[in-house]
């Protein structure tokens, strides 16, 4: 059986919520995923998985959170050739740089080898019944990228 990871960061929660909808939607799907906060794991730890889902708020001028900030370093030293991935986020509209954290975070599984297979789930701020419903969606669809 495939193997997924979700690796988050939250400072006030929303992400979280959304980390918690995906993983239940992986559930359903039939795969119990390894879910952490990214401040409890490395980037190394992510090359043991199939599958490596990543969140992040967005902060200051379209950054990168705080917390994601070493792991991103980290990711530098590892390769994720032959895995597959998906990135999400809460964000708010009312910044010009709506969910950039996100768009990084793609980029760099990309440079990294990674195949990206689902466009990046930006959610605005604390997510509705709706939204959970479709980030359950996401990690439905995600588990059916990986073809398990
Ligand atoms: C100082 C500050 C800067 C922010 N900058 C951005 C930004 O550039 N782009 C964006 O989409 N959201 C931005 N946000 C909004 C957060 O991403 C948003 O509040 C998100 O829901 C926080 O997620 P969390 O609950 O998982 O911590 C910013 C929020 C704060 C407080």
């Amino acid at each position: 059986m495939s193997k997924i990871i979700i690796v988050f960061a939250s400072m006030t929660g929303n992400t979280e919520e959304m980390a918690d909808a995906i993983a239940e939607g992986l559930k359903e799907a039939g795969i119990e995923p390894v879910v952490k906060n990214v401040i409890d794991t490395n980037a190394e730890e992510i090359t043991h998985f199939d599958g490596i889902i990543l969140g992040s708020y967005t902060w200051g001028d379209g950054d990168l959170a705080d917390d994601f900030l070493d792991f991103y370093d980290e990711m530098d030293d590892i390769q994720l050739d032959g895995k597959k991935a998906a990135v999400f986020g809460s964000c708010d509209s009312s910044y010009s740089e709506y969910g950039a954290a996100v768009d990084t975070l793609v980029t760099k599984l990309k440079e990294l080898g990674a195949e990206v297979t689902l466009e990046g789930l930006k959610i605005e701020l604390s997510p509705s019944k709706d939204d959970k419903a479709l980030c359950m969606q996401f990690g439905k669809q995600f588990v059916q990228s990986l073809g398990v």
